[in-house]
């Protein structure tokens, strides 16, 4: 398969797998801030440049419009991702976020925004390495503007204004194979609302099984099993931060997480963000900590239901409590607050818990990509400990 636009980049190239003379690590030194190009990529005629400010509500609106009706959707077209405003804002203002890489395109004539891409930086430690990176997410085009290259356009100017923060790694998935994946994950899916999944046809009757037997075989306690099991406040920012940063150590690629990132990205935010801690009731130590985010689908062609409340598996901790069981705590707490579905890529020790906790394979795969900097060998997926959004 030809990738004009890849096979120009700084990447893992097909042509190089196997090849054991290549070293770990960048690939292209950074170029001198004077010799980055200072002025924008060139747009076709009709279009110009805009820097999305997500502060501003109205921008965020406009940024929900376009992902609601042009993100990305399953091969067969039954789900599209819709996330939220709360979530967008969530996901784009980081600790050190640059609002210069919230970046959109515009309709000249209409001001009506057709295209997005951005970035956040991020420190992801590589082996022992720990790398300043941009992850690149939400690159969206018009439904209507596809198969322009306008995507390679989209992705050079991200390119630019990260580089002008000297920034020259970034990390990022795909759902497609482009050059060179440093892993693939399987999604894998455990029903909470089995008759809603049957109806939007995602799901089934299995051979022999009538609706209330699935219904029964899918169910979940009322109450959490353990003790001490608890939602994450302010005041566990510390012992998570530590908890998180020691468990992390195991993986290859994971992201080097210091109080204020944990402040932002797993302090629980209502309809964005859950997380759970288990102290425990003798010595008020922190001994396990498990969290998902809330990541909606509208769901396309169903009369009956209109949206799929989908929770994700985010990062999960476990020293003391066994880590099926407190993802079975996940699980009650994410089906009492009326989630269809519980998510969970086959990462860290996810593989442990997902066929006795009853999830089942989904189909599609999610590719985990490094840009400018090279593997020496394809990771297994229980080598990353990396969730992106
Ligand atoms: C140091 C900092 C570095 C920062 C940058 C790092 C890199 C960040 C990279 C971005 C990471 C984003 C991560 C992320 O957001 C999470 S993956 C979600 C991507 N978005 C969607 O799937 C939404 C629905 N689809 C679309 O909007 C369009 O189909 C898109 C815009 C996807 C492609 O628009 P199009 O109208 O369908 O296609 P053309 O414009 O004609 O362009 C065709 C070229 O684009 C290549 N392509 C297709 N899909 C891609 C994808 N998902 N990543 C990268 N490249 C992708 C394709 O291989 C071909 O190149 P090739 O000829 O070489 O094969
Ligand atoms: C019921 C199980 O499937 C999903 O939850 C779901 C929902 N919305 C999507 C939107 C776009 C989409 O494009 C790949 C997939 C989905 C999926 S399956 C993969 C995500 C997970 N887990």
């Amino acid at each position: 398969k030809r990738h004009k636009f890849w096979e120009t980049q700084p990447v893992g190239q097909f042509k190089d797998l196997g090849n054991t003379s290549l070293l770990e690590g960048p690939i292209e030194p950074p170029t001198p801030l004077s010799e980055v190009k200072q002025e924008p990529y060139n747009l076709p005629a009709p279009y110009e440049w805009i820097t999305c400010d997500m502060d501003s509500d109205e921008m965020c609106v406009e940024v929900y419009n376009l992902l609601t009706n042009n993100y990305v959707e399953d091969d067969e077209n039954m789900f599209r991702f819709n996330y939220s405003k709360e979530f967008l804002q969530w996901a784009l203002r980081p600790p050190g976020y640059y609002r210069s890489w919230h970046i959109g395109v515009r309709v000249k004539s209409s001001k009506k925004l057709v295209a997005f891409i951005t970035g956040i930086p991020a420190r992801i430690r590589v082996r022992d390495e720990i790398v300043d990176m941009a992850e690149i997410n939400f690159l969206c085009v018009h439904k209507k503007l596809r198969s322009k290259r306008l995507a390679p356009v989209m992705i050079k100017e991200v390119t630019r204004r990260v580089h002008l923060e000297n920034i020259w790694q970034a990390a990022y998935t795909a759902g497609v194979v482009l050059p060179t994946p440093i892993t693939t994950c399987q999604y894998w899916h455990r029903s909470l609302n089995p008759k809603k999944l049957i109806d939007v046809g995602f799901s089934r009757l299995g051979a022999r099984m009538t609706m209330s037997r699935t219904i029964k075989l899918y169910k979940l306690p009322d109450q959490t099993a353990t003790p001490g099991f608890r939602k994450m406040e302010p005041h566990d920012i510390p012992a998570v931060t530590r908890l998180l940063r020691n468990y992390l150590k195991q993986f290859i690629v994971a992201p080097d997480l210091d109080e204020n990132d944990v402040e932002h990205w797993l302090l629980p935010q209502e309809n964005v963000v859950d997380s759970y801690l288990v102290e425990s009731p003798e010595t008020h130590e922190l001994t396990d900590f498990c969290s998902f985010y809330t990541l909606p689908s509208s769901i396309l062609g169903s009369q009956s239901h209109s949206t799929l409340k989908a929770a994700y598996s985010y990062y999960n901790v476990s020293t003391k409590t066994p880590l099926l069981q407190l993802m079975n705590d996940a699980l009650i707490v994410a089906k009492k607050k009326d989630f269809d579905v519980f998510n969970a890529l086959d990462v860290m020790h996810n593989e442990t818990f997902l066929k006795e906790l009853k999830f089942g394979p989904g189909d599609g795969k999610l590719h985990y990509y490094l840009y400018n900097y090279r593997l020496k060998h394809v990771l297994r997926s229980s080598e990353l400990g990396l969730v992106l959004l």
